[in-house]
């Protein structure tokens, strides 16, 4: 089914606004973590959106979220996020160190209209990080002792889309469920990309996730939705080794560094069904006192970033095309001599419809000054290339399940 097909079969946030109704919205502030200080609030600011609008319509709003993965350094209280959602949403919200428990569940019969409680981070239960079907993800404790303190379940954590846990799908099945504000414009910006047909449409992908950016590069070629790929960062590597062979034996040992040897014959595979729409690094950039660039078959080094003459094919490929889609850095962007690839690519892609998306892609972004310019800005990562990918997102396969069975 055509992604806008599913768009409309799901209910939006607007029949969910109503006066005095307690709402769970479950957001991703997921943000990246330095010595105890959040370093990027992206996520925070794009979810004030649809916090707000819950505000104005004077629901009694109980927010739903994670940081970080247990037995993680940035696993932490979600107080931390509380001072800056303040910031964004320019009003006082009440935050419990607690889930389900009495002072929880107190709090939430306490809200007023127009009141917002933020709850404790959602993976200190240890049920949230175990992945299962929706319907089993209903008798969950986080569930069964929340949902009947509430009238309606609001999804908006696009970033989490893609997980199967109980405060992603769990809610969508015992009580009526709409997308957020910022969840549904994230569906309808890759379904205009879908409605494309892959003409004009060019994936630039790069950084470090390997096995889910080939699986999406396989996807988007199969089913022809776009027409053109270009390829940098980590996933350069193994394209270029793929196509190049053993040129280097570099790219290769920092490839079995990672454990996605494997992957090397994967590239081979996708290269020889479409080799003519993929274009690989031809030069890359490498530290020897400061960026010089380097052809592929003279690499002394790891290479840092894409080289000058890949930098200039890809910025050619980028003006003829009509979408582009950016997910992943080429190179080594928290070095600045390195984050020329990127950046470059980031502001030719910002002259066509540029959609992108991943927390290091939009680091660069910001830095390349071109997200007002954007068409789209993910807030997911894995999410983000899954979806375009193609994949079954476990939020959406929930949000239908709950318009069937309460609002149709
Ligand atoms: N050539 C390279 N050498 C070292 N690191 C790289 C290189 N290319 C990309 N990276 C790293 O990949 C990481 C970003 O990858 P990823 O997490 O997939 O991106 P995003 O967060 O945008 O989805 C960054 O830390 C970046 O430094
Ligand atoms: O940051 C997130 O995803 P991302 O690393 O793909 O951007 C989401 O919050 C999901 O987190 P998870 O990968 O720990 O489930």
């Amino acid at each position: 089914m055509l992604l806008s097909d599913i768009i409309n079969q799901l209910v939006t946030m607007d029949k969910c606004l109503k006066k005095d109704k307690v709402a769970f919205i479950r957001i991703d502030i997921n943000s990246p973590i330095v010595n105890g200080k959040i370093i990027d609030d992206f996520r925070i600011r794009a979810h004030t959106v649809t916090l707000r609008l819950a505000l104005d319509a004077g629901l009694k709003v109980v927010v739903l979220a994670h940081q970080g993965r247990p037995g993680q350094d940035d696993f932490t209280s979600l107080e931390l996020h509380k001072p800056l959602l303040e910031k964004y949403l320019e009003r006082p919200i009440k935050f419990v160190d607690d889930v389900i428990g009495p002072e929880a569940r107190k709090q939430i019969k306490e809200l007023k209209g127009g009141e917002i409680l933020l709850l404790e981070n959602v993976r200190m239960l240890s049920e949230e990080v175990i992945e299962k079907v929706p319907e089993a993800q209903a008798e969950t404790m986080l569930v069964r002792k929340l949902a009947p303190l509430g009238d309606y379940f609001i999804f908006d954590g696009f970033a989490v889309a893609h997980r199967s846990q109980p405060s992603v799908v769990g809610f969508p099945i015992v009580m009526p469920s709409c997308m957020g504000y910022v969840f549904e414009k994230e569906l309808r910006a890759l379904a205009t990309v879908f409605e494309k047909r892959g003409k004009g449409v060019t994936l630039i992908a790069g950084g470090a996730k390997i096995p889910d950016t080939l699986k999406a590069i396989e996807q988007l070629l199969k089913n022809g939705l776009v027409e053109t790929v270009a390829v940098g960062g980590l996933v350069g590597f193994v394209f270029a080794v793929a196509k190049y062979g053993v040129v280097n034996n570099l790219l290769r040992q920092e490839i079995e560094k990672g454990g996605f040897l494997p992957y090397i014959d994967k590239a081979r595979y996708i290269l020889d069904k479409y080799g003519s729409q993929i274009h690989t690094p031809i030069d890359f950039a490498i530290n020897r006192n400061g960026r010089i660039d380097i052809d592929i078959y003279s690499l002394t080094q790891v290479p840092l970033d894409i080289g000058r003459s890949t930098i200039i094919q890809f910025k050619e490929i980028i003006r003829q095309s009509d979408i582009v889609i950016f997910s992943g850095p080429m190179g080594y962007i928290e070095d600045e001599k390195f984050a020329m690839g990127t950046i470059e690519l980031l502001r030719a892609g910002a002259d066509r419809n540029l959609i992108l998306g991943g927390g290091h892609t939009i680091f660069a972004a910001e830095k390349a000054g071109v997200i007002s310019k954007a068409f789209h800005v993910s807030t997911g990562g894995r999410a983000f290339i899954q979806t375009i990918g193609g994949e079954e997102m476990p939020a959406v396969k929930a949000l239908l399940i709950s318009a069937k069975k309460f609002w149709a």
